[in-house]
């Protein structure tokens, strides 16, 4: 197995949602300081600033950000995810990897904007919906695998959430350097119901506890893993498969202990959870410093080791930061998107995973079911299309070759007005094709798969 290796350099996307207002945030006499001015610029305002006051009188009371994509409490899912993940889909089932993580204060809308509701799914659902229709719309070409994991950080632990019971798993690193998690449940799976079912399970087992910023506060980062490997239908003695990975994570937030007023249990999974986007944050500026390279401390937290190939590594990625517009949420909203505004400048380079199997010899056998389904499954196709298939020993301008042991297996060949191909045999053991003169005295038969 070899890998194949081109590369080019990718500047992060980040997008900034700013959520509605709360209730609880109206009622507690908040106001709007955070708004979106254009398709790319937020401006945020420091409630604290008084206009009255002529000392700071020519000084600006608000700040201006542009991002890649911003949106306000008038944007859709479906607008946040056309903008900010549908393009990844192509890359991920040609080999590529990439990333989606939704960033920012707790009770800001990264749960809202990765799962949604039942109403209003989000990025998962979407992303997984496009991502087996666009396999479905290629499968004539090309065959895939996909499968998917899905787990948590939970107080610097890893928990598989389709499988729970397996106690706390470890990363390791492959010898060509990519972050595994060893032991994690890896389902093979057919269509985004059944990835979404799966998924819906998972999140069961998410930790999750009210806290005083948000009634559904997540106390996990949850990362989803899908992989799609790629290979064309056309058997080869040399195959190309194509290896992509989508990550998809909503992060649990980053809150301060004297706003969601925790204790005890609380108190210490927001400090782990801090230390990971602690981590976060140190690895996003040292890898957006623009003088000489820095060291980056992936190693720091699970989560970072995690992010590595997606912030600093192969992966095209998308930050999505969430922001309340009240001015309450002033300072979390102003240290939001700060680092959001680092993150544009952060430089991922993207390379297409391929890896070249050859076959052996010994191969050739499954090669050869491999190929004996594929025709059944052609076959099944052209009977489903209502193509009519020759009885034995008919002639048709459109006919069959029976090939191998029963069940037949059908393989349709073009032929000429007048060429004639009698599919004779059938019995086990193979069966003889008898082509006409005129198709023989032009030197085999041209195999339509
Ligand atoms: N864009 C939005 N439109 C409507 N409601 C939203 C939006 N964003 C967030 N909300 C609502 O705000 C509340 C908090 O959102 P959510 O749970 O997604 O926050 P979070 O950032 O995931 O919080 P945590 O980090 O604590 O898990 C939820 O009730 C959610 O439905």
């Amino acid at each position: 197995m070899k890998e194949v290796k081109e590369s080019r350099d990718q500047q992060l996307t980040v997008a900034l949602r700013i959520r509605p207002i709360s209730m609880v945030e109206l009622e507690e006499g908040a106001t709007l300081i955070a708004h979106k001015v254009d398709e790319q610029v937020v401006v945020l305002m420091d409630p604290m600033e008084d206009p009255e006051d002529i000392l700071r009188a020519n000084r600006s009371r608000e700040k201006s950000y542009v991002f890649d994509v911003a949106f306000d409490f008038t944007a859709t899912q479906e607008m946040v995810y056309r903008a900010t993940t549908k393009g990844l889909i192509e890359g991920v089932i040609s080999g590529y990897n990439a990333t989606v993580f939704a960033y920012g204060p707790t009770g800001c809308g990264k749960t809202y904007t990765m799962l949604g509701t039942d109403h209003e799914p989000g990025i998962y659902a979407r992303t997984l919906h496009d991502l087996f229709r666009a396999i479905e719309e290629t499968s004539d070409d090309m065959e895939y695998e996909v499968s998917m994991s899905y787990l948590e950080i939970y107080n610097e632990m890893i928990r598989d959430l389709l499988n729970p019971s397996l106690g706390f798993l470890e990363l390791r690193e492959d010898a060509k350097g990519v972050i595994q998690v060893a032991g994690i449940t890896e389902v093979s799976t057919i269509n985004a119901k059944e990835v979404m079912q799966l998924l819906l399970k998972g999140n069961k087992q998410r930790m999750q506890e009210p806290t005083a910023a948000n009634q559904t506060s997540s106390r996990s980062h949850a990362v989803l893993q899908v992989t799609v490997r790629q290979k064309s239908r056309i058997k080869n003695i040399m195959q190309e498969v194509r290896v992509g990975r989508l990550f998809m994570i909503d992060l649990a937030g980053s809150e301060r202990a004297s706003q969601t007023q925790n204790r005890g249990q609380r108190m210490k999974e927001g400090a782990h959870i801090n230390r990971s986007l602690l981590a976060l944050g140190n690895c996003i500026n040292a890898l957006s410093d623009k003088g000489a390279p820095k060291y980056v401390n992936y190693r720091d937290s699970k989560l970072t080791r995690l992010l590595k190939d997606s912030l600093g590594g192969n992966s095209r990625t998308v930050m999505i930061a969430h922001i309340s517009p009240a001015s309450s949420a002033f300072e979390e909203s102003r240290s939001t998107l700060t680092y959001a505004d680092r993150a544009k400048s952060i430089k991922t380079t993207v390379k297409r995973n391929l890896l070249n199997v050859s076959y052996h010899i010994a191969q050739y056998t499954s090669i050869i079911s491999d190929l004996r389904s594929e025709i059944q499954r052609l076959k099944c196709k052209i009977d489903s299309q209502g193509a009519t298939r020759p009885a034995r020993g008919e002639s048709s301008t459109r006919g069959c070759l029976c090939l191998g042991p029963s069940p037949r297996l059908w393989l349709p060949v073009i032929l000429g007005q007048h060429e004639r191909l009698d599919a004779a045999g059938g019995q086990r053991g193979g069966c003889r094709a008898q082509l006409g003169p005129q198709r023989k005295s032009r030197g085999g038969l041209r195999g339509h798969v």
